[in-house]
């Protein structure tokens, strides 16, 4: 049964989503009953206190963790019907990845982590495509460099070029700004926000930072592995005194 409506046209729908991890006494109910839709061309904000259930939200969307009830869709396909196969396949194709720790490769260089998902995938790299995200990130003259000689916030935008590259459906961004100054966290944010208006990419992002969370169109709250509320066209003011309500409220 639903206990919320969800919009069907939605990029990413959690569909009364329930995730359990163990079982017995020791069961944790990280999910417990989302419905929320992230719409296409907007940039959204997962906000809620340590332990709330956004990461785990952010994986069964992702098709990283299973749910254990409901459904994950993305676009018209429900993730949690997948098998590991075809999830591999969707992670790669459809979903880009921004994580807080970069997570590229050492060995190769920035073009070639740029490059690397699409060519597993078959496809031939989008040159205009490939040169737009290059150059309004700034890291033209560090394509030929390993990650290990770039900055942390030449790293992220590195990433960032990896994850727009293949267009895909949405861009989940796991705190991508958790390991970067603030000048470097700003340019990030931007680039996010401009990505959205530029090329109607869709951006799901999980932060703490309220500062981050006023890039997006709008925040989704959760506690308790449960939607505690949202904020359309979010500042650091109304971020914080949601989370504070969120904290006095526990
Ligand atoms: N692999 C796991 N095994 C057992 N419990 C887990 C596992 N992963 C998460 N949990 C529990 O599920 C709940 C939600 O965790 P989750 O990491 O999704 O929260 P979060 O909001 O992302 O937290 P944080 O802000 O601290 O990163 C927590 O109680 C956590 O301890």
């Amino acid at each position: 049964m639903l206990t919320q409506s969800v919009d069907t046209l939605a990029a990413v729908a959690a569909v009364d989503l329930v995730k359990v991890y163990g079982s017995g006494d020791t069961a944790v109910r990280a999910l417990d009953g989302v419905t929320v839709g992230f719409a296409r061309a907007q940039f959204t904000a997962i906000m809620g206190p340590s332990g709330s259930g956004k990461s785990t939200l952010m994986h069964c969307l992702a098709g990283l963790d299973t749910a254990t009830s409901g459904q994950a869709l993305l676009g018209g396909t429900d993730l949690t019907k997948q098998s590991d196969k075809v999830l591999t396949k969707v992670r790669r194709e459809r979903i880009g990845f921004v994580f807080q720790a970069f997570n590229l490769l050492p060995q190769l260089t920035a073009a070639q982590n740029i490059t690397l998902p699409l060519e597993l995938a078959g496809r031939r790299p989008d040159a205009h495509l490939y040169g737009h995200l290059t150059e309004s990130l700034g890291i033209v003259g560090r394509l030929g460099h390993r990650p290990g000689e770039l900055s942390g916030g030449q790293q992220q935008r590195v990433a960032l070029a990896r994850a727009l590259m293949s267009r895909p459906e949405v861009v989940f961004a796991d705190e991508p700004t958790g390991n970067l100054d603030s000048r470097s966290g700003a340019e990030v944010l931007l680039f996010l926000r401009n990505s959205v208006r530029e090329l109607g990419q869709t951006i799901v992002m999980v932060t703490h930072d309220p500062g981050a969370a006023a890039y997006a169109d709008r925040v989704v709250l959760l506690a308790d592995g449960r939607v505690a509320g949202e904020i359309d066209r979010p500042d650091i003011a109304s971020v914080t005194d949601a989370l504070q309500s969120l904290a006095v409220a526990r």
